[in-house]
């Protein structure tokens, strides 16, 4: 119990923090593109998602805030020195919904696949960046016998081994997935990371995965190479200028979204679960209910198939990516484009994550075990 209600000030589209956080703070809800440093001069927590820039120009009259929070992974919207010399504690949710991102990502690698009459056994995979998403996504594609060349200079820099250089990955993967932070100076910079000049050494008939930021592909120049290049499959989830989109680039990808890949229900949820846990430390209170028992059951949770299902129809059942494709290019010629594209973002169905799903009536030891390794939760006949 807190003596005096702090007050929170959040973006209105972080999940579940009335139940998380209780009756004991005041909780104000903002707009996140629309907060300004009036909304939170009396705050003594900021709670944001990625589209709120939190620098000086925020905070500059937030003279008792005493943390900072955002329900991501990502931070290159944080002024985290700036942070740092007012002294006031940052957190982001590392890892909370790196399993959405890998989940989107296996399930367009499968749909766009099967279009082509193609499997994935005997294809190479390319990982750019290769931590908590990045990471993961080795992981599942390596236990399915997937071969994976990994690119990570920073943790290679740190003795992590089995990475190749940036060319390497560019030259010879079928598929590409690019998972680095937005980084846009320093001796690493991802900004622009793929652009006119790595773009032509792509392989043909590479399928390039865009689930990272935006900024990481030049996209005049990706636009431009598209023009040229017929050969390539391009599924973006993250855009350059967000919420603005080109829809000529758009008209290009085989699969576009509105930066969603990390938005299952499940993943949200960590990530307020996260910051629950930080504020608990940083002002003394007690820790929440453990994340489970804010989940509901998924509502599609048991599903009974043969053996000869097809992965790719079960992967859909969970997460359908052609859904959220139809809904965002509906939305490219009006007007209103960037709004849409944030309200496709805020009003979000409930989409929960492989797990949820307990997969029934399977009889084949190595289709359990791909479908375990994939992430469901299956219980052999
Ligand atoms: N589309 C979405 O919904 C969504 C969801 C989650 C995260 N993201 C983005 O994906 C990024 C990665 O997420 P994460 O959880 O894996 O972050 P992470 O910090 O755990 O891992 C990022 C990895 O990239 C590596 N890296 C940094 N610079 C690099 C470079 N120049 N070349 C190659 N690798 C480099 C880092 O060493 C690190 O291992 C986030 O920063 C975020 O911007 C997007
Ligand atoms: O960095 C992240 O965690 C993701 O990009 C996240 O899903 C972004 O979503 P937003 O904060 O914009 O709602």
């Amino acid at each position: 119990m807190l003596n005096n209600r702090l007050k929170i000030v959040a973006d209105e589209n972080i999940p579940a923090l009335e139940s998380m956080f209780g009756h004991d703070v005041l909780l104000q809800r903002v707009a996140g593109r629309s907060m300004t440093a009036e909304h939170i001069k009396d705050a003594d927590v900021l709670l944001v998602r990625s589209i709120t820039q939190v620098n000086e120009g925020l905070l500059e009259k937030a003279t008792q805030l005493k943390m900072v929070g955002t329900a991501t992974i990502g931070t290159d919207h944080i002024d985290q020195h700036y942070l740092a010399d007012r002294g006031i504690p940052f957190f982001n949710a590392p890892g909370c919904n790196a399993d959405a991102v890998v989940e989107y990502v296996l399930t367009v690698i499968h749909n766009t696949l099967f279009e082509k009459g193609m499997e994935l056994a005997g294809l190479t995979v390319g990982i750019v960046g290769v931590g908590n998403v990045g990471g993961r996504l080795y992981e599942r594609l390596r236990k399915l016998g997937i071969n994976v060349l990994i690119n990570d200079p920073p943790r290679e820099r740190q003795g992590d081994e089995g990475f190749v250089n940036l060319e390497t990955v560019l030259q010879q993967a079928d598929i590409l997935c690019l998972h680095t932070p937005l980084v846009k100076d320093g001796e690493r910079p991802t900004y622009h990371l793929l652009a006119e000049k790595q773009l032509s050494t792509l392989k043909s008939g590479v399928l390039l995965i865009n689930a990272g930021r935006g900024p990481v592909i030049d996209n005049d120049a990706l636009l431009t190479f598209l023009e040229q290049r017929d050969d390539l499959t391009v599924v973006l989830d993250v855009w350059e200028d967000e919420p603005r989109l080109n829809p000529l680039l758009v008209a290009r990808t085989q699969i576009a979204t509105p930066h969603i890949a990390g938005y299952s229900y499940d993943g949200k949820l960590r990530g307020t679960h996260m910051l629950r846990c930080r504020f608990s430390e940083v002002f003394g209170v007690a820790q929440p209910e453990p994340l489970s028992s804010y989940l509901p059951q998924a509502s599609v949770h048991q599903v009974h198939v043969t053996n000869d299902v097809a992965i790719h129809d079960l992967m859909n059942l969970v997460y359908d990516p052609y859904r959220d494709d139809r809904a965002l290019r509906k939305t490219l010629f009006g007007d209103n484009q960037p709004q849409q594209f944030d309200l496709l973002r805020k009003n979000y169905p409930i989409r929960r994550e492989f797990s949820s799903l307990e997969v029934l009536g399977v009889t084949d030891r190595s289709l359990a075990n791909c479908l375990k390794n994939l992430g469901f939760t299956v219980n052999l006949a």
